[in-house]
């Protein structure tokens, strides 16, 4: 089954990267609004901290002027002594520093926890509208993609929430409290160093965040090379068995100099910020200098002025340069808000109708009524099917590759909708249900016989959760898995291993089996489920589901056509119609479509 949708694909993707300015904006309002604000009391001792912090910072550059002028008198031929008040401002300088680092643990503290409270809900929501959400829209994207967008949106939002929670905050208060103290201090020194800091520390500003777009574009391709990676190490069989190392060599090696090469640039810009503050901090100092001591001579300021108001721009600076960069850092958070949203907002198309039923101890009977589907893509797949299948009938599948034989299934489990016609389970539309009560009644083993990452036993009952160890037991046994699980280390404990990894293919298979059998449901729908085993495993798996399925509907896929020679009916399908139908004596007789299938098998 193809799982490629182009088109959704891009309009997932692209929409999103395309989020203009006002909408980044409205994103992060919203995301502070509806994310940070159940967190608040958070940010509220994040900020009263931060208040604390600028006061002591603030304070500095005034209480070093008073100490120098101190020290000023003291070095005067007439003092003797240490003045007690001198001893008391050192100390309260000491006490404002305490101050300042302890507000500032405590902000961090607190905005940390805020943020990344936040963060576990906009994970958990994001993860629940995928997983609930249309099967269409997960299948419209390589798995890769959405783990990236988790990953990389997540950072660049908790990045802004924290740099918003501890700098906005800290860095205006603290900045306001210098500036005031600054003036008062000396008001001219103020005014031209306001007049130079721009034109010194511009350049740096725009530096940092030329730095910033760089190191996300190479944070972006890191990601690329970590899905070549691991794609690379999941499929090396067969990169040993066709010789592709040298094919993949190439692949990795192009993605390694494509990273040092971002890297690169990102390293270059960030070695010119230090030169850059070197050559305009020493000019900028020459000159205020030179200005200072022409004051001092004449009368217009003091040392102790000076050296308060260069206090104070030192505590001063790093919050500037700080909120210089905020405003990018928050439109990145906004941008990616605006993809988080798109996740989370986004309607599933296939949804319970307002008077939907639930599905309740079902017969099981099946019936596709005239079904006509496309894919979102518009592949045609099905083109008018009609079949029914009754409670205890066994019916099988088959047809070419493509013929349109897992859509059925996919359709049945309400995946995706037909586009006319009906898809009938107990003579109702399977609108008519509740989704989930509709899929409580179904058991689908699919193609890919997946497992999780967990026990056997585990795997065996996420059919039925709650099931009994011996109900789990007695679902491996009909399966014809038991044997084979106690032979494990472990037994039935023994994990599994990513996607069953630990498993042959045909052993995962039957615990697919098993989770379909502890399931109980009315309709069992069976997608190749024993293309993997050999003839007599398959022979005594066939035999325990006769038994099983003996007031059950069920649906066999198979293309190995002596899986479905026993069923009750065969379905011939080709190119998304029925085709034949009958038994396999019947449609042997008749020499169509089927006899040239099995002919074909036989030769
Ligand atoms: N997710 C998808 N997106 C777009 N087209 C799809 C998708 N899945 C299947 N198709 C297309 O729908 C048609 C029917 O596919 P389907 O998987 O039902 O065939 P099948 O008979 O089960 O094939 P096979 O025996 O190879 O598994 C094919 O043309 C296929 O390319």
């Amino acid at each position: 089954m193809r799982t490629g949708c182009s088109t959704l694909k891009r309009a997932l993707i692209i929409t999103s990267d395309m989020a203009s300015g006002p909408e980044r904006t409205h994103s992060l309002f919203r995301l502070i609004k509806e994310r940070f604000r159940p967190h608040l009391r958070w940010f509220v001792i994040g900020t009263g901290c931060a208040a604390v912090t600028a006061v002591a910072a603030a304070s500095y550059g005034y209480l070093l002027k008073l100490v120098v002028e101190g020290l000023e008198d003291l070095a005067g031929p007439q003092t003797a002594s240490v003045p007690s008040s001198l001893w008391w401002l050192i100390g309260i300088i000491g006490l404002a520093a305490a101050l300042r680092s302890l507000s500032l643990y405590g902000m961090t503290l607190a905005n940390n926890t805020g943020v990344q409270r936040a963060i576990v809900d906009i994970q958990a929501d994001q993860f629940a509208s995928l997983t609930e959400g249309d099967f269409a829209r997960l299948s419209a994207d390589r798995s890769g993609g959405f783990v990236s967008r988790f990953i990389n949106d997540v950072n660049a939002i908790r990045d802004a929430g924290l740099r918003l929670a501890n700098n906005l905050t800290k860095g205006v208060l603290t900045v306001i409290g210098v500036l005031i103290t600054m003036f008062i201090m000396d008001w001219k020194l103020t005014l031209i160093l306001l007049l130079v800091y721009p034109i010194a520390f511009g350049p740096v500003i725009s530096l940092g965040n030329r730095v910033r777009k760089r190191s996300k574009r190479a944070q972006k391709q890191i990601g690329e090379v970590a899905s070549l990676l691991s794609e690379s190490f999941q499929s090396a069989r067969v990169v040993k068995a066709y010789g592709l190392e040298e094919y993949q060599k190439g692949r990795a090696k192009r993605g390694f100099v494509e990273r040092s090469r971002l890297f690169l640039k990102v390293l270059t810009d960030r070695a010119a910020v230090d030169p850059i503050l070197e050559i305009t901090g020493g000019l900028a100092l020459v000159g205020i200098l030179a200005l200072t001591a022409w004051r001092i001579a004449d009368g217009d300021t003091s040392l102790g002025n000076f050296v308060g108001v260069i206090g104070a721009v030192a505590v001063a600076a790093p919050e500037v340069r700080a909120l210089g960069t905020l405003n990018a850092v928050a439109q990145e958070g906004g941008a990616a808000a605006d993809r988080v949203f798109e996740i989370i907002d986004a309607e599933p198309q296939i949804k319970d109708r307002a008077d939907a039923r639930t599905l309740e101890n079902a017969r099981g009977s099946v019936e596709f009524r005239d079904v006509h589907f496309a894919y979102p893509d518009g592949s045609q797949a099905l083109k008018g099917l009609s079949f029914s299948a009754s409670p205890g009938e066994t019916v099988a599948l088959v047809g070419p590759s493509g013929a349109g034989k897992s859509t059925v299934f996919n359709l049945l489990l309400r995946l995706y909708e037909p586009v006319s016609g009906s898809v009938m389970v107990d003579g109702s539309d399977v609108r008519a249900y509740t989704g989930a009560s509709l899929r409580r009644s179904t058991a689908l083993v699919a193609q890919e016989a997946l497992l999780f990452d967990d026990t056997v036993a585990a795997n065996i009952a996420l059919g039925r959760m709650g099931a009994s160890l011996e109900e789990i037991k007695g679902a491996a046994r009909a399966a014809s898995a038991h044997d084979f699980i106690l032979g494990l280390p472990g037994g039935y404990e023994a994990p599994c291993g990513e996607m069953g990894r630990n498993l042959s293919g045909g052993q995962r298979q039957r615990i697919s089996l098993a989770r379909a059998i502890i399931r109980q449901a009315p309709i069992l729908l069976l997608d190749e489920a024993t293309s993997a085993l050999d003839a007599e495993s398959e022979a005594k798996v066939q035999a325990a589901l006769a038994e099983y399925a003996k007031d059950r509907t069920t649906l066999v896929i198979a293309h190995r056509l002596s899986t479905v020679r026993s069923a009750d009916r065969i379905i011939v399908l080709d190119d998304g119609r029925v085709a034949e139908e009958g038994t396999h004596h019947d449609l042997i007789r008749e020499g169509g479509l089927y006899k040239q299938l099995v002919e074909l098998q036989l030769s």
